[in-house]
């Protein structure tokens, strides 16, 4: 699976992560929580070398990957599906053609992509929608697309960063619920960046609470709901082992 060691990222002289180790477990759901600036995003990045680390090696199935280049990445990358909090569809293209354009990318024949596309938008709802464009569509269905673009290659692993951050909370249940059915029925790896403690708390088995650029505490939790929303650190912590009943302000 996925396996990040020693890895540090700079920018300029600032480290934005400083030598982090970490191992993603096959199956599990893993989240990353911490506040604005901790580095959730770009340790995700690394994981499918969008941010190649300064140091350190990313490993995955056993392969350092952060030496390779070109080709070689985008094979890699298609077994790493990933989600954005912007969506990133393409505005001019139906919902279908979004979708297959993952499989242009992985250069599968014409003929076969039709099913597969079709396939992907009834897993996320969307089998309805494949003729709308993106503006005709609500913030949950854009993501939905975005989703089932991600997954029509079938990978081990989806990124998610921030998939929820523009949503609505009915909204983000639902997608959150989509995510969980990835996991469980897809037997897809789920990493999971989010700053909101409800998303990490409602889905996640293992989180990786970062500060500064470093690994605070990985935490073990049951995936239940929360209602708190705090930072710092030792709050998420806090509130990951307590249930999220705790108010330590
Ligand atoms: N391309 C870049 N150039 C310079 N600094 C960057 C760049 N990308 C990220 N950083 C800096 O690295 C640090 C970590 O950024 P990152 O986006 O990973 O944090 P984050 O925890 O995801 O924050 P947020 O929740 O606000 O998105 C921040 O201080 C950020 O300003």
């Amino acid at each position: 699976m996925i396996s990040l060691q020693n890895v540090t990222k700079r920018y300029g002289a600032f480290k934005a992560i400083q030598s982090i180790s970490l191992n993603i477990k096959p199956g599990e759901i893993h989240g990353i929580i911490g506040s604005s600036g901790a580095g959730k995003s770009t340790l995700l990045r690394m994981m499918n070398l969008l941010e190649k680390p300064d140091d350190g090696d990313v490993i995955i199935n056993n392969k350092k990957i952060n030496h390779l280049k070109g080709k070689e990445i985008r094979n890699i990358r298609q077994s790493l599906g990933m989600i954005f909090q912007g969506f990133h569809l393409v505005g001019n293209k139906t919902v279908f053609d979004n979708v297959a354009v993952s499989l242009e990318i992985a250069k599968i024949a014409k003929k076969n992509r039709t099913e597969r596309v079709m396939e992907s938008l009834r897993f996320v709802g969307l089998e309805a929608y494949k003729d709308k464009y993106p503006r005709q569509l609500s913030g949950g269905q854009k993501q939905r697309v975005a989703i089932a673009r991600a997954i029509v290659n079938n990978p081990s692993v989806l990124l998610c960063d921030e998939p929820t951050s523009s949503l609505d909370p009915t909204t983000t249940m639902e997608i959150l619920e989509v995510l969980k059915q990835i996991n469980q029925q897809l037997n897809v790896t789920i990493i999971i960046v989010s700053h909101e403690m409800e998303v990490i708390r409602s889905l996640s088995e293992r989180v990786t609470v970062m500060e500064d650029g470093q690994i605070y505490e990985v935490v073990e939790i049951e995936p239940t709901g929360v209602n708190k929303s705090k930072k710092g650190a030792a709050t998420f912590v806090e509130q990951l082992k307590s249930g999220g009943d705790s108010n330590p302000s």
